[in-house]
């Protein structure tokens, strides 16, 4: 058995403008495990913010490039990387790849999902710019065939964001679901005038209002016309945290910042048994993880439109994309894997 790691830099076609700042690129590391006659392939993508620096997903990965004869000893590891959550992505990912393969199931049906799913329901991204600039994009995406859109604010005022939505909800009518995504921007007197002016415009959710460690702050949201989602403060306290909490009507499952796609199943179960919706989104990661993630998705029960409409914002990948965005949805490889082509042989 052998494993293998490789680093990749992938840059934005744009930056994406957020409250919690600009994301310009994505740094991350390939894992490459080789059993036998199989080959299983994983990418840990760290987002500092969200996950561990790349500095410590690279020591946690040198760590584990020593492994016994077993595909087994290379799983009990996994437990050594809970802190490290996007290196625990990038070897979870690799061994469910070869898992899966010898299986001869798709990496959904490896996750305990059901026999088919060919399609999940995306929502298009919009990050911060000028109300103009948003209807563009928020228009473009709907007449792509999206249904659900997330534009990001809490970089502008409130006041000006909200006109901003209310331009949005104007242009696009009432029946495409809107979310919200404020980075932690907000303050909770801020976030209070916000989730108030929100009301007529009929916003689904709003993504982590305030900053990811005020709990409190979260829990004091909810019960009003807009949903609020958590999002940063899963990784600044704990998944348990923010349910014992009662801090959400929605959990966002990112599997880089979960430890894995495996690890999105086993939350996203954990948030439905409590009346918590799970949505999948990604960390804007190179194809081997997006694919992963919506694997991840495909394995829920129900498939709320989810945040895997990211593959358009890198400038390059990894390798090519077999999945396809049609009408606002994603497609679901069906091969056996992750079904991803080849990106070891690229850089
Ligand atoms: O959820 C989506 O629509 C796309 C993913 C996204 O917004 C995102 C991407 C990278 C880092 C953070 C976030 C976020 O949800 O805040
Ligand atoms: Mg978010």
């Amino acid at each position: 058995m052998r494993v293998e790691t490789r680093e990749f830099s992938l840059q934005l076609e744009s930056p994406l403008d957020t409250a919690h700042g600009s994301i310009e690129h994505r740094k991350g590391i390939l894992v490459r495990v080789e059993d036998g006659d199989e080959v299983g392939i994983g990418e840990a993508t760290p987002l500092p913010g969200w996950t561990e620096s790349l500095p410590a997903c690279r020591a946690a990965l040198a760590d584990i490039e020593a492994p016994g004869d077993e595909l087994s000893n290379l799983e009990e590891r996994l437990t050594t990387l809970e802190s490290t959550p996007a290196a625990r992505h990038g070897l979870s990912l690799a061994l469910a790849d070869i898992r899966a393969k010898r299986d001869g199931v798709p990496l959904y049906r490896h996750l305990g999902g059901p026999e088919q799913v060919e399609v999940i329901p995306a929502n298009a991204t919009v990050g911060d710019c000028s109300p103009a600039e948003t209807v563009d994009a928020v228009v473009d995406a709907v007449s792509a065939g999206f249904e659900c859109v997330k534009v990001k604010v809490g970089v502008r005022s409130v006041t000006d964001d909200v006109a901003r939505l209310r331009t949005i909800r104007d242009a696009v009518g009432s029946d495409i679901e809107l979310r919200v995504d404020v980075n932690g921007g907000w303050s909770r007197a801020q976030a209070r005038e916000a989730f108030h002016k929100l009301d007529p415009l009929r916003i689904a959710y709003v993504e982590q209002p305030v900053s990811g460690d005020d709990l409190d702050g979260l829990a004091d949201l909810r019960g009003r016309s807009v949903r609020v989602a958590a999002d940063e403060s899963i990784a600044e306290t704990s998944v348990d945290a923010v349910l014992d909490a009662d801090a959400a009507d929605v959990l966002i499952c990112k599997p880089m910042v979960l430890g894995g796609p495996d690890k999105v199943v086993e939350v996203a179960d954990r948030a439905r048994d409590i009346g918590v919706t799970p949505v999948v989104t990604t960390t804007i990661d190179g194809v081997v993880a997006r694919t992963a993630a919506i694997h991840a998705a495909a394995a829920s029960p129900d498939r709320p439109a989810s945040g895997l409409a990211t593959g358009a914002m890198l400038a390059r990948d990894l390798g090519p994309d077999r999945t396809r965005l049609v009408d606002g949805s994603v497609s679901v490889p069906q091969d056996a894997g992750n079904g991803v082509a080849d990106t070891w042989g690229r850089r």
